[in-house]
């Protein structure tokens, strides 16, 4: 209870720090707005009573306070109505949706990407930072509408206690609503994970380029249709039922209100006088309205937890996984990076990965990983990137274990073309350089992309990507800038490449290797930098200072291109097919 205390405060200070006019206009309203309900039936009994009386002031009088009680409940009520919207559409995005954002890409690892509980969380929130908004604002409408109608039943008491009846019979409809309420956030919560293969088949069989192919070529869009109507069905089930059992349990709770209500102005009008009639009957009349309203707006703050839980779940995730670490990398490798019996499985899943690693990998060196399909290349990669954290054992660099240090400090010390890279639909030039400070055009030459890059239409100012009205590239072209991306950083102490040419012709692979071992070599001399190649191509490996062959999540050799050959084992054996397959 007191977080939600604790995130109403702050959401109604930032409030007041955006938009100070508009927040003290609503709160100032909210107050006013207490008693205005009352004001109306008040004012209009005093109306009454002053005809009877026949004095022309005091008719005057309260003909002019009911017509302004009128006129502020019809009038401000509804600037204050449109003043909220825009209040809660502009803190919601462009400050709580930032944040929702920040809390998931600041987070140093990649870990939670496997985890359904934070998966599900972050698509219960997905387009719903406005509601995290407007419950600050609901709380506020809620409080005051409720403090209005208890004013009113005061006023309506004193007139008759049988309108008191009142009372009871909202709590009850307040309770049984309550329960809907509980109902269909748990079924939410349930069907989030239908909902997120829903949206996904939805991408693959409509905007996912590589997904779509495939769905074409197997013959599988109809089967992929059929999963996600199914997937759709069980959401639209879970949730109809839900909302069909929270409708049960509001028209319950409706009739109970209703019964009474009726019954207490019955009563009234039986026995009351004729100004404390109108009263009864101006109040009564708005009387559902006001309930409804007040019930309305608790309902919604209730409702709204359902994302305020993952909201702040989130929030606390991003907290409590914030990174520990805060060494400074060092400025140059003098040992290099030791890794000492690793073992990592991933999460989620049983069997590990990689098991007992320990190697040297030394100042200056480039290393290549070479080794079977799914032996675990990546995933060292991954660790090296501090992408994931291993189970046991551990990595140092000169001596300082990895997780130790800062890891945005370590990753603005590193630079990676990974195997999964990505295609971002900006300028050619903003998706190399990507915040880097470089020089473009030795980067473009260094990644072999200058024939690219001549062949755009606006040169590096050309726009990538269909999706948004740029030009496509192939699949080599996108690995090229992505390869580029990866040269544009400076002074990196880390330098990955996981199969950067994969997607390369062959003439295009030699130039990039050519020019990267130059760099490597460039780098290791200006401070100690450590490059590392994931490759299956042998050519490609034989010139590096360490090779590492792995096989099943295990390191099995590791040397020179001639040692290994020397010794005829798995190296041997495997640059051998490779040679006999490209003789
Ligand atoms: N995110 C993940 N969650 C669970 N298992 C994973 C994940 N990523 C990879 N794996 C598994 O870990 C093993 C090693 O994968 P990894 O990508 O490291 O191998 P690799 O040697 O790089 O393979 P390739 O040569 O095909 O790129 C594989 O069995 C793979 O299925």
């Amino acid at each position: 209870m007191r977080e939600y205390a604790r995130l109403w405060r702050e959401l109604i200070a930032l409030c007041l720090r955006r938009y100070p006019g508009s927040t003290v206009f609503l709160i100032g309203w909210h107050v006013v707005s207490t008693v205005m309900f009352a004001a109306v039936g008040l004012t209009l009994r005093a109306l009454v009573e002053a005809t009877q009386a026949g004095t022309v002031t005091a008719i005057g009088v309260a003909a002019l306070g009911a017509a302004l009680v009128l006129t502020l409940n019809l009038g401000v009520e509804h600037i204050a109505y449109l003043r909220t919207i825009h209040l809660v559409e502009r803190i919601s995005l462009t400050e709580v949706e930032p944040r929702i954002l920040r809390a998931c890409a600041e987070l140093p690892q990649v870990r939670h990407l496997e985890d359904p509980e934070f998966l599900d969380r972050v698509t219960t929130l997905r387009g719903q930072s406005g509601a995290v908004v407007d419950w600050a604002w609901a709380v506020l409408q809620a409080v005051s509408a409720t403090i209005g109608l208890l004013v009113a039943l005061a006023v309506l008491g004193g007139v008759n206690p049988w309108l008191l009846a009142l009372l009871p019979c909202a709590a009850v409809q307040l309770a049984m609503e309550r329960l809907g309420r509980k109902k269909i956030a748990e079924e939410d919560l349930a069907s989030a994970e239908d909902l997120r293969l829903h949206r996904e088949l939805y991408d693959d069989i409509c905007v996912n380029p590589a997904a779509l192919k495939e769905l074409r070529v197997y013959g599988a869009a109809a089967q992929a249709i059929k999963l996600q109507a199914e997937a759709w069905e069980r959401v639209t089930r879970s949730r109809a039922r839900a909302a069909l059992i929270a409708a049960g349990w509001s028209s319950a709770g409706w009739l109970v209100f209703g019964g009474g209500f009726t019954l207490a102005i019955f009563l009234v009008t039986a026995a009351g006088r004729p100004g404390d009639i109108i009263l009864a009957v101006s109040m009564g009349v708005q009387f559902r309205n006001v309930v409804e309203h007040a019930l309305h707006r608790s309902m919604q703050v209730g409702g709204y937890r359902r994302l305020l839980g993952p909201y702040l779940w989130l929030m606390e995730y991003a907290r409590t996984h914030r990174d520990p670490a805060d060494a400074a990398p060092p400025a140059r490798l003098r040992r290099g990076i030791e890794l000492r019996n690793v073992s990592f499985t991933y999460p989620g899943t049983t069997k590990p990965v990689l098991e007992d690693l320990s190697v040297h990998l030394p100042a200056g060196a480039v290393v290549a990983v070479v080794g079977e399909y799914g032996s675990g290349k990546t995933t060292l990669v991954k660790l090296l990137a501090k992408m994931y954290a291993p189970d046991s054992g551990s990595i140092l660099v000169d001596d300082v274990e990895l997780s130790a240090l800062d890891t945005a400090g370590w990753r603005a010390s590193m630079s990676a073309a990974f195997q999964d890279f990505g295609r971002y639909c900006t300028t050619f030039e903003d998706s190399v350089m990507m915040g880097a400070r470089g020089d473009l055009n030795s980067t473009v030459r260094d990644a072999d992309a200058e024939a690219l890059v001549s062949r755009l239409p606006d040169g590096p100012a050309t726009e990538l990507g269909r999706r948004f009205g740029g030009i496509e590239l192939s699949e080599g072209q996108w690995q090229k800038v992505a390869l580029a991306r990866s040269g544009a950083r400076p002074r990196p102490l880390l330098f990955v490449l996981d199969e950067p040419t994969a997607s390369l012709d062959a003439p295009s692979e030699h130039a990039i290797f050519t020019r990267y071992a130059r760099r490597s070599r460039e780098l290791a001399a200006l401070n100690g930098a450590i490059s590392v190649i994931v490759s299956h191509r042998f050519s490609t490996v034989a010139d590096a200072d360490l090779i590492l062959v792995m096989a099943a999540g295990k390191l099995v050799e590791s040397g020179r291109h001639d040692e290994l050959l020397t010794r005829n084992g798995m190296y041997a054996d495997l640059y051998g097919i490779h040679a006999a397959a490209h003789a």
